[in-house]
């Protein structure tokens, strides 16, 4: 058996998860809604981003007996969230025995400088990137999973769709570049040389990369999957729109069937309303999440 901790097994659990969808939750109660609508895992926080951006003020990591609680009420992986550069809240989450911790930027930032050296915990680490050079930074630093940013809390998919746009256009780049032109393009990414030789080598990130922040509806989740992620992250889309149990399955459903028109159609009908969205533009430069991490 492979041993716990080691770079195969925390990027292969991540692989599990792939095509999947991973719910934020606040309570044991919405845990199980997002376990029953089919769920590959759940993130535990303390509140959904919507929540956390209308109650301003600093955002932490959840409490560790709400965690425990949800642990013990679903079968599926459980997340959860650490401050980035914070690698106490990192070390508890680790102690609680969850299965990943994110490294967000959902949370405020406990250190503007520096990540948390991922390398050094045995439980597996995903964090957040709107291009490929912060991506491959964020897997330097031993991330097994990666999430483009979009801007959570906002029911907006639209910066989800440019941060994968952004992300899948740079790997075609690299991709198709001749060898020798890797090292100007790592030192221009600011990113690890022998990680851009490896998104050269396999045409993609060498980690999962799913998508996050502003998915509201199934037809989003579909926009993204076809965009080329491989799974979905919902927080506010689902638990602040008006029919949660309903919207989390079709979420789920067309998550699986994103190419398929027909079925996403049935899928969308009579889910209630949507959360209320938010134009991104109206958000200030400095209350926007996605800024946070470097
Ligand atoms: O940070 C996250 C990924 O772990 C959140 O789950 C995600 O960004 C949620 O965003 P939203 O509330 O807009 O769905």
């Amino acid at each position: 058996m492979a041993e716990k901790g080691t770079w195969t097994v925390k990027k292969g659990l991540a692989e599990m998860l792939k095509g999947g969808v991973i719910m934020d939750v606040t309570t044991p109660e919405q845990a199980k809604i997002a376990e029953e609508a089919g769920a590959c895992a759940v993130m535990a926080l303390e509140r959904v981003p919507a929540d956390i951006r209308a109650a301003g003020g600093v955002a932490r990591m959840a409490d560790p007996n709400v965690i425990l609680r949800i642990m013990d009420a679903v079968t599926i992986p459980v997340m959860a969230k650490a401050r980035i550069g914070h690698f106490v809240e990192a070390q508890i989450l680790e102690a609680l025995g969850v299965d990943y911790i994110d490294e967000s930027e959902v949370l405020t930032p406990a250190d503007e400088v520096f990540h948390i050296n991922k390398h050094d915990f045995k439980v597996p680490f995903v964090c957040g990137a709107r291009n490929l050079g912060e991506a491959l930074r964020r897997i330097g630093e031993g991330a097994a999973m990666i999430r483009t940013k979009g801007e959570p809390g906002t029911g907006n998919v639209v910066e989800a769709v440019r941060h994968m746009r952004q992300v899948m256009s740079e790997i075609r780049m690299v991709q198709h570049m001749p060898k020798d032109e890797l090292m100007t393009a790592a030192k221009e990414m600011g990113a690890p040389y022998d990680l851009v030789v490896q998104v050269h080598e396999l045409g993609r990130l060498p980690v999962v990369n799913f998508a996050a922040g502003g998915i509201a509806t199934p037809a989003d989740a579909a926009l993204m999957m076809q965009l080329g992620c491989d799974g979905i992250f919902v927080g506010s889309g689902i638990f602040k729109s008006k029919d949660p149990v309903a919207r989390a399955k079709a979420i789920v459903a067309a998550t699986t069937h994103y190419n398929d028109p027909q079925v996403l159609a049935e899928i969308s009908k009579d889910l209630g309303e949507a959360m209320p969205g938010i134009e991104i533009a109206t958000i200030a430069a400095e209350q926007r999440m996605q800024e946070r991490g470097w």
